[in-house]
């Protein structure tokens, strides 16, 4: 299965991304990025069909989507919104079940098969001790498993998932992102996601859809983030105006860090400082005078004297 977009235009009155071309095919895992506003929930709604595109089209292995019924799209792409409704009185059973449903008229009783693939997959997303919860006693973490799970019961070659990371601690979001790649890599399927936490989501992905400036950047994750120096530099935040930064060099984390430290605790004229990271202590020099540091502490006392 490949998705194709080509040369896509979409907004509302007046256009949020111009002639965006992107190409995934199968086992891809592929991040959309952008700041709020960019455009990442409408490119979700377009790649689904829920919202007209000004121009370009959309393709399911060279079929264009506006040519589906939506019955037809749902069977190639499930889809799971970060603030899915939560049904009333259903279990994690029901709403996994659920997504068979996509196949088969409403009324219509699941098989043995059916019922055993609903099972293999609360298995697999470590749910089974919960089958039975209803769905507004589970963890944050739990219940986007569970919609996870109706999604994969929806058995389509194209998942899209908008920030399924949101509201989720850092051990759960390892855990959702390892399980996509996981899913992509093992059952052959295309996952689409957004997520600003991109620094963590890009481990998992293989691709990124950048959306900046009305355009759509898209490639390799790699690739596209070499040629984005304003995404990959640290972000060094001057919140204070009298606080003028001394030469560092450091590592990123060590020079952040300690960027962080004396904007809070010293916000002054620092400019003649120089501060360089030996392995494990701070060489700092001053007018000639040169000092050692270990700890932030130490930096504190000798600023303060
Ligand atoms: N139905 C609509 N009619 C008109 N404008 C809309 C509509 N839906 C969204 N917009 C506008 O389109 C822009 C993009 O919205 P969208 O939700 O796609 O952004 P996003 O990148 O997903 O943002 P966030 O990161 O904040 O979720 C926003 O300015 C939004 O207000």
């Amino acid at each position: 299965m490949n998705i194709d977009l080509k040369n896509i235009t979409f907004g509302f009155s007046k256009p949020l991304i111009s002639e965006g071309n992107m190409s995934l095919e199968t086992g891809d895992v592929c991040l959309i990025i952008g700041d709020n506003g960019v455009g990442k929930t409408t490119l979700i709604k377009s790649i689904l069909g829920q919202n007209k595109l000004m121009s370009g089209g959309v393709f399911l292995d060279e079929n264009n989507l506006k040519n589906l019924a939506s019955k037809e799209i749902a069977q190639k792409i499930s889809i799971v919104f970060s603030k899915s409704q939560i049904p009333n009185h259903f279990t994690v059973l029901d709403l996994i079940s659920f997504g068979k449903y996509i196949h088969y008229p409403y009324y219509f009783k699941l098989n043995k098969t059916d019922l055993q693939e609903v099972d293999e997959i609360i298995e697999s997303l470590g749910l089974k001790e919960f089958e039975n919860f209803q769905l507004q006693n589970l963890s944050d973490g739990n219940l986007q498993k569970a919609f996870i799970g109706r999604a994969l019961s929806q058995n389509t070659p194209i998942i899209i998932l908008d920030e399924p990371t949101t509201h989720l601690d850092e051990k759960n979001k390892l855990m959702i992102l390892n399980l996509l790649r996981h899913i992509a890599k093992t059952q052959n399927k295309i996952i689409l996601f957004s997520s600003h936490d991109w620094r963590l989501a890009k481990e998992f992905s293989d691709k990124i859809c950048l959306l900046k400036n009305e355009q759509l950047f898209s490639g390799i994750a790699e690739d596209v983030l070499l040629k984005q120096p304003e995404l990959t530099t640290p972000k060094l935040y001057n919140l204070h105006s009298e606080f003028l930064p001394p030469q560092i060099f450091a590592p990123e984390l060590e020079k952040e860090l300690l960027y962080s430290f004396l904007q809070k605790n010293h916000p002054k004229n620092l400019k003649n400082y120089k501060f360089t990271w030996s392995d494990n202590f701070w060489e700092i020099s001053h007018n000639d005078n040169q000092q050692k540091a270990t700890t932030f502490k130490e930096i504190t006392n000798m600023l303060s004297k």
